[in-house]
């Protein structure tokens, strides 16, 4: 008699073969490595041993070379085998921890039978070719994200395939041990995602692949669009579906594209590190990502402001004038066709020098700059007179190298000078050479001087950035003595530099990525569309987040796309994944009136936010120090509003007995983009939070809280919190 295997051993036993087959893969690959680990350098050296080294006459040397290529190119050959299988064998690693999460049985309408396909973060197929696990990226899985049960479609080489969906399965699986399954019922309570969103808070980020939701997986798969912005709540998964979206886009443009095309920017230096793990645990590697302050610094030859001081200056009420003018995209169209103001030299340029002596006098760069075409642009102009006093400058020294006195300098070099300068001693015949060693020397020696005709010493940008401001405002720009350029200035030069004075190196970015995009100015947008007319942009926010000064409204960003004729697709995410419910609607409700209600909560309910008056600084030490030791998981993270109260506390808990893994103390503004179990909100008192401002700030606090939220206020409370 035949017996019906239960659907659950049948999903064990499947789980079983799969995951044998992926062990013995793993031993084949490893046997492989090894193996070209023992013998690769022998057999390398073998490979060059069977080449006949024949330099005795041209004809000779020919046929070596070209056999000598020849093993190079098959050593190449060997290197490309030996990093696939290693990177096969990372893949096949990664599966062994959890071969798959998903499953989709899929009639296609036709004569055949319906098939079931696997989903993981990885693709596997065996020797014969059968593929046992399908990548979360193709195009077959979808059906799964999609979540239609029923006729559903599925996109492949733009070609749309009707299907039906005859069953979605979410397996909860270690290695080859089957813990758990799901199936998709009409009504979905998702139990997989509800148990990932319970599990503690990590250090690091981690990937959403088996739990990621149909609305973030239509961001993430979107290659129709060529630019988003995606209007988020708080937690709703914007920087987790830009980071699944970067993994599906290096897979699906896996021929055209790699990391260097790619670049992130990022609210802050820990949140940079907070996402660092999420590519390579997908097997991706991470691509460029950075904050716009690292980015401008890297490529602009002045010293900015650094990031504490930048997050100080744009969490102050207000800014001064000037520079609300010169965040202004306005501002930055101006400085586009500033060209004509600047035809004379002798306002703009300035004398090189060498060690307090003039090289080059400023009068003989204006003969130059004049000595180039009037009409060209400003920017050709200065190349031109770059090329000049470069030549000019190397003219010199191959003068300077020809005389007697630098000659005779020559001669009485001693060994070890010579082997400074040349790197060796100077041999009989190098008598004949000794102008040829005497410009080596003079380049040496000179070098400052080379590097700053290169780094436009020569050059007063700084007139340039103050000349447009005039001819903008009417009115003088003062710059801060002695303190190093603001992130504002920064990004006015840099936009100088690109667009006056000289082509800036800049990666070919075909895709960009900015998070928290409502803190960045509209200056500072405009410089990252101009820099990168060709990249696909990603941009994520929440407007509910803007706790700075320096801020850009959605509505701003799209119209900042369209002037510069560029289309903008938006989305929207309301439902929040992050904190407990309660939390969620606890923060909801700090939210201006017309977003409330908006934001769906998915967690469970969890513990309510607890409101607490206390009466004096020592009191509120007393009960974090009790409340970060009762916490068994997780330390007590503090959120103030600014650097100075974070600061205080923190030496205050330093005089008392208290173990500081278990109290973090962070202002908001380095808080931003991250998440914690358990969140204090200092001192949210009536005077302490006034404005719209502040409400915006105590939305961005409360809602990077996980599992508690511990709201104290001194004497009364915000009138946000109700
Ligand atoms: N589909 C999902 N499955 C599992 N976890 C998710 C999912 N979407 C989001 N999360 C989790 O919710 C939390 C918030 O996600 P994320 O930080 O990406 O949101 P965000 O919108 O960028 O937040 P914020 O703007 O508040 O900083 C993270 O812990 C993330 O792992």
């Amino acid at each position: 008699m035949l017996v019906i295997k239960e659907e659950r051993q049948l999903e064990q036993d499947y789980l079983m073969n799969v995951y044998d087959q992926l062990q013995e893969r793993k031993i084949q690959l490893e046997a492989l490595l090894a193996h070209a680990r023992e013998n690769g350098l022998s057999d390398v050296q073998q490979m060059l041993g069977d080449v006949r080294l024949n330099f005795s006459n041209i004809s000779d040397n020919l046929d070596t070379y070209a056999a000598l290529e020849m093993k190079n190119r098959e050593i190449d050959q060997l290197n490309i085998k030996l990093r696939s299988a290693e990177q096969f064998l990372q893949k096949v690693d990664r599966l062994l921890v959890v071969p798959y999460f998903g499953k989709i049985t899929v009639d296609f309408l036709e004569e055949e039978p319906q098939e079931s396909f696997y989903i993981g973060v990885n693709g596997f197929a065996n020797d014969l070719g059968e593929y046992l696990i399908y990548d979360w990226r193709s195009p077959i899985a979808e059906l799964f994200y999609n979540n239609e049960m029923g006729k559903s479609s599925y996109v492949v080489n733009r070609q749309t395939i009707p299907v039906e969906l005859k069953q979605r399965r979410q397996l909860i699986v270690e290695g080859q041990q089957l813990l758990n399954y799901f199936d998709t019922s009409i009504s979905i309570q998702d139990d997989v995602l509800l148990q990932v969103l319970g599990s503690d808070a990590t250090r690091q980020m981690q990937d959403i692949t088996s739990t990621i939701q149909k609305e973030q997986n239509v961001i993430i798969r979107d290659v129709t669009h060529r630019n988003l912005l995606v209007n988020g709540v708080a937690g709703s998964g914007k920087t987790s579906t830009i980071m699944q979206r970067i993994a599906y886009l290096l897979f699906q443009y896996r021929e055209q594209i790699t990391t260097d095309n790619v670049m992130i920017l990022s609210p802050n230096r820990q949140f940079v590190d907070y996402i660092s793990d999420v590519l390579p645990s997908l097997g991706e590697m991470n691509p460029m990502n950075v904050t716009i302050l690292q980015f401008i610094d890297h490529h602009l030859p002045f010293i900015l402001e650094d990031e504490a001081t930048y997050f100080n200056r744009i969490s102050s009420k207000q800014v001064v004038q000037q520079t609300e003018i010169i965040r202004s995209h306005e501002f930055l169209e101006t400085v586009k066709t500033a060209d004509y103001l600047f035809k004379d030299a002798s306002a703009f340029v300035q004398p090189l020098m060498h060690q307090g002596k003039v090289v080059i006098s400023k009068t003989k760069i204006c003969v130059f700059f004049d000595a180039t075409p009037h009409d060209a642009r400003l920017m050709d102009r200065i190349q031109g007179t770059k090329i000049m006093i470069r030549d000019e400058w190397q003219r010199r020294l191959k003068k300077q190298s020809r005389k007697p006195k630098m000659q005779d300098q020559m001669l009485s070099m001693s060994e070890d000078m010579q082997r400074k300068y040349f790197g060796k001693i100077l041999g009989e015949n190098a008598e004949k050479n000794l102008p040829h060693y005497a410009k080596k020397v003079l380049d040496q020696k000179y070098r400052q001087v080379t590097e700053d005709i290169e780094d436009l010493r020569w050059l007063d940008t700084s007139y340039l950035f103050k000349t447009i401001f005039k001819t903008y405002t009417g009115e003088a720009y003062a710059f801060n003595v002695n303190q190093p350029l603001s992130l504002d200035e920064g990004v006015v030069f840099l936009l100088i530099y690109q667009e006056l004075v000289e082509r800036l190196d800049l990666p070919k970015l075909k895709f960009l990525f900015v998070d928290e995009v409502q803190d960045y100015t509209p200056a500072q947008l405009n410089l990252i569309l101009t820099l990168f007319p060709k990249a696909r942009y990603t941009m994520v926010g929440d407007e509910n987040q803007a706790i700075f000064n320096s801020t850009s409204a959605f509505e701003q960003i799209v119209a900042l796309f369209s002037a510069f004729d560029l289309p903008s697709y938006r989305y929207d995410l309301r439902s929040s994944y992050r904190s407990t419910g309660s939390i969620t609607t606890y923060f909801g409700e700090l939210t201006a009136a017309e977003q409330e209600m908006a934001i769906v909560p998915i967690r469970e309910e969890g513990a309510k936010p607890i409101e607490w008056q206390y009466q004096s600084e020592q009191e509120w030490l007393e009960r974090m120090i009790e409340e970060a030791m009762n916490l068994e998981s997780g330390p007590l993270v503090v959120l103030t509003k600014t650097s100075l109260e974070a600061e205080t506390i923190r030496q205050q808990l330093s005089k008392l007995t208290v173990d500081m893994k278990k109290i973090k103390i962070l202002p908001i503004t380095l808080a931003k983009g991250l998440e914690f179990d358990h969140v204090v909100i200092y001192n949210a008192s009536k005077l302490n939070y006034v404005s719209e401002r502040d409400r915006r700030i105590l939305y961005t606090m409360a809602s990077r809280a996980m599992r508690t939220l511990l709201v104290t206020y001194q004497e009364a409370p915000s009138q946000y919190i109700k």
